[in-house]
C-alpha cells in the first residue's frame, strides 16, 4: 500500500497514532491482514490499550511470533498454508467446503487458568473461574507453540473446557493488551458493556487501576444510570462515549468524565 498509495497509507498511520485505544476486529481471509498485524505491533510496543477479537486475536499471536519469538514469516494457514511457522492452524472440525457450517460456532465455556491470578481480564470478569461467550471461527492457536509464547510474556489466561484451545491472551507488562478468540460484542449492551470493552475504555482513559482499586465498581458519578432512562438519553450517552474515545485528551473537560465514567 505504501508504494501504491502513499497518501492513504500515511493517513491510515496518522489515524492509528492519534487513537487512545484500538480494537482489531474479526474477519476472514488475507485482505488487510498485514495491516492488522502491524497495528498489533504498534499497540504492543507503544503501550496502547488494545483489544483483539477473533481474527484480531490471531493477528496478535502472529505479530508476537514474528517480532518477539523471531519466527520469521509466522502466519495462519488460513492466509498462507505453506508458512514455515504455522502458529495459527485449521481446527479439525473446520471444513472449508461447507460454507462455514462446520466452524466452531455459538456459546461456549471458557475456563480461566488457576495460575492467572494477576490477569486484568479475569478481574474485569469478576474473578470468575469460567465464562460463556459466543464463537465463530475455523482456526486456532497451534498448541505446539504455547510454551514459547508464555515464556516470553504472552499468557493464555483463558482456555476451552478441554484445555486445548486458547481463548484469551494477555500480555505481561502492558497497560491493557487483551485479545479473545470469541466475540464479546455479541453479548455487550450499552448499559452493561462486556468486560473486555469496559477494560479497554477504562485503560484508554487511564482509569483501569482506580476501577480495580474500588473493587471493580464505578464511582458514584458513574452510577447515575437511572438518569439515562429514555432511549434519547441512551443514544446521547453512546455518542458521547464514541466521541470521547476518539478525540478527547482532556479529562477535566470531557463529556465522558462528566456523564459516564470519571
Ligand atoms: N470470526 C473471525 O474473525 C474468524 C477468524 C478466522 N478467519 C477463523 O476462521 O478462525
Amino acid at each position: 500500500m505504501l508504494s501504491d498509495n502513499p497518501a492513504s497509507y500515511h493517513d491510515a498511520w496518522h489515524n492509528l497514532c492519534v487513537c487512545d485505544c484500538v480494537v482489531v476486529p474479526g474477519g476472514f481471509g488475507k485482505r488487510g491482514f498485514e495491516g492488522k498485524i502491524k497495528t498489533c505491533k504498534w499497540c504492543r510496543v507503544n503501550d496502547k490499550p488494545f483489544l483483539g477479537i477473533c481474527l484480531g486475536f490471531q493477528a496478535a499471536v502472529i505479530e508476537f511470533s514474528r517480532n518477539v519469538l523471531k519466527l520469521d514469516g509466522a502466519n495462519s494457514t488460513e492466509v498462507y498454508s505453506e508458512t514455515k511457522h504455522p502458529v495459527v492452524i485449521d481446527m479439525p472440525e473446520h471444513n472449508t467446503n461447507e460454507m462455514g457450517g462446520t466452524m466452531r460456532l455459538g456459546k461456549r465455556t471458557t475456563l480461566f487458568k488457576p495460575s492467572a491470578v494477576t490477569s486484568k481480564i479475569r478481574r474485569l470478569y469478576g474473578n470468575k473461574d469460567k465464562i460463556d461467550e459466543r464463537h465463530k471461527h475455523g482456526y486456532e492457536v497451534n498448541p505446539e507453540y504455547i510454551d514459547q509464547f508464555e515464556k516470553n510474556g504472552m499468557q493464555f489466561v483463558g482456555v476451552d473446557v478441554d484445555q486445548e484451545r486458547m481463548e484469551i491472551l494477555e500480555l505481561d507488562n502492558h497497560p491493557y493488551y487483551v485479545a479473545v478468540q470469541y466475540h464479546p460484542e455479541y453479548l455487550s449492551r450499552p448499559m452493561q458493556p462486556s468486560p473486555p470493552f469496559m477494560g479497554l475504555i477504562l485503560a484508554a482513559k487511564d482509569r483501569l487501576k482506580s476501577y480495580f482499586a474500588r473493587g471493580c465498581k464505578l464511582s458514584p458519578r458513574e452510577l447515575q444510570s437511572d438518569y439515562y432512562d429514555s432511549e434519547d438519553d441512551l443514544n446521547e450517552l453512546t455518542v458521547k462515549q464514541m466521541n470521547i474515545s476518539i478525540y478527547d485528551h482532556d479529562d477535566s473537560s470531557s463529556a465522558y468524565s462528566s456523564s459516564s465514567v470519571s
